[in-house]
């Protein structure tokens, strides 16, 4: 009989809004029971540290080096997670030997992938001292060490999700919106093909921080109020990301937010919610075959003006547009859940990603494990 861990699984995104626990029971492959989750948010001074971290790490060029702000930053920034998880086990009544292992994203602070080279900032063996816990981290580096984007990774939990759906028309693609946006396009017979798709909410987040001072366009309730510049918009689109014969991973800063001169708030923000719908169906274009069903995930399914968008767009091809509550899941909770599956597959040694996932040369495992002394005593059958 396979062998069931329990997993938390944390993730700190490129939106730089909080940490994502959710926990699972999973046997790393086909069987999975999602449990309880929750969300922790940084406050605004740490978020701007955070953001003073993405410009200290342009000065990296080897992926253990922490100029500046960031040695400080990455052990804050650890200490932080070790508080989210022992906040959620107190709030669910578990006890950390009830849990077999942690899957630690951290905070990607660099991501270069034409020069294999992707910083995560976190500390696994401070994670595992303070939460008891064993720890697998560092997992995209494995990947661009054989050739891979070094993301998307969460494609193998998308397909293990795509197995629980009732009888879904074929292709079902899960699109995942959070800074940058992604796609993993699973197939009746199980293959998958996945990609980063382009921005997603770091651009309006970035405009509304600037001419409104909000984090982020609430609902989508200031793009409502204004109109699509077509030329904006066309200035993004036209970006040689989508056209280009490679899928390439996206850095936060690979796609800058307008100029103050190029549109008022709302006409901006608008404008912006059309280019995050937009950017998906562009580089779903790559797809060999366009998806039956839409499963919408991550944050920028809350903004209603990108969610009017793409069912429009999905529209047009025929296709069924679903949020990940309608189709069973958490789509606030699913980055975070894919980090649990993925710490059960790093242990086990199977692949997390794969050459239609990450461009890698063959399928591989990666993440490191810290407090691995527990593992082997605490895997339950
Ligand atoms: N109620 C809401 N209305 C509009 N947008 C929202 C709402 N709630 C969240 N968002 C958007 O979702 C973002 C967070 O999404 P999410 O947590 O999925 O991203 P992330 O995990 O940080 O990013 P990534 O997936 O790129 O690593 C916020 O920054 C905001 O733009
Ligand atoms: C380098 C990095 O952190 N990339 C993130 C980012 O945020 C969304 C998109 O770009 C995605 O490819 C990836 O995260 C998700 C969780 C992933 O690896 O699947």
């Amino acid at each position: 009989m396979a062998e069931i861990f329990t997993a938390i699984g944390l993730m700190s995104g490129t939106s730089m809004d909080g940490i994502d626990v959710a926990m699972l029971e999973t046997d790393g492959e086909g069987m999975v029971v999602r449990r309880q989750n929750l969300s922790v948010s940084y406050d605004p001074a740490f978020r701007d540290r955070l953001k003073q971290g993405l410009e200290d790490a342009k000065a990296i060029t080897k992926r253990d080096e922490r100029p500046g702000s960031l040695a400080g930053l990455e052990r804050d920034l650890t200490q932080r997670h070790a508080e989210a998880v022992r906040f959620f086990l107190r709030e669910n009544n578990i006890l950390p030997g009830d849990v077999d292992v942690v899957g630690f994203h951290g905070q990607t602070v660099l991501h270069r992938p034409d020069e294999a080279l992707t910083v995560q900032i976190g500390d696994g063996a401070l994670l595992a001292r303070e939460i008891g816990i064993p720890v697998v981290y560092d997992m995209r580096a494995n990947d661009m060490a054989h050739g891979g984007q070094g993301a998307p990774l969460v494609p193998v939990y998308h397909a293990a999700l795509a197995r629980n759906l009732d009888n879904p028309q074929w292709p079902v693609c899960f699109v995942n919106i959070g800074g940058i946006s992604n796609l993993t396009c699973v197939g009746s017979d199980s293959a998958i093909v996945a990609f980063d798709s382009g921005p997603g909410n770091t651009l309006i987040d970035q405009w509304v921080e600037t001419h409104a001072g909000i984090p982020f366009d609430q609902g989508g309730r200031i793009a409502s109020e204004g109109r699509v510049l077509p030329a904006l918009a066309e200035r993004y689109l036209a970006n040689p990301f989508f056209t280009d014969e490679k899928r390439r991973s996206l850095d936060r800063n690979d796609f800058r937010p307008p100029e103050g001169g190029d549109a008022e708030l709302s006409d901006g923000a608008r404008t912006l919610a059309f280019v995050t719908a937009a950017a998906i169906f562009r580089s779903a274009e790559h797809l060999d075959e366009m998806p039956k069903t839409f499963v919408i995930c991550g944050g920028g399914r809350h903004n209603d003006t990108v969610m009017k968008d793409l069912m429009a767009l999905a529209g047009r091809t025929g296709a069924t547009l679903l949020t990940a509550e309608q189709a069973g899941f958490d789509g606030d909770a699913m980055e975070a859940e894919a980090w649990a599956y993925l710490a059960v597959r790093s242990l086990k040694g199977l692949p997390l990603t794969f050459p239609g996932t990450t461009g890698v040369e063959k399928p591989v495992t990666g993440g490191l494990v810290a407090g691995a002394d527990a593992i082997f005593s605490c895997a339950r059958h």
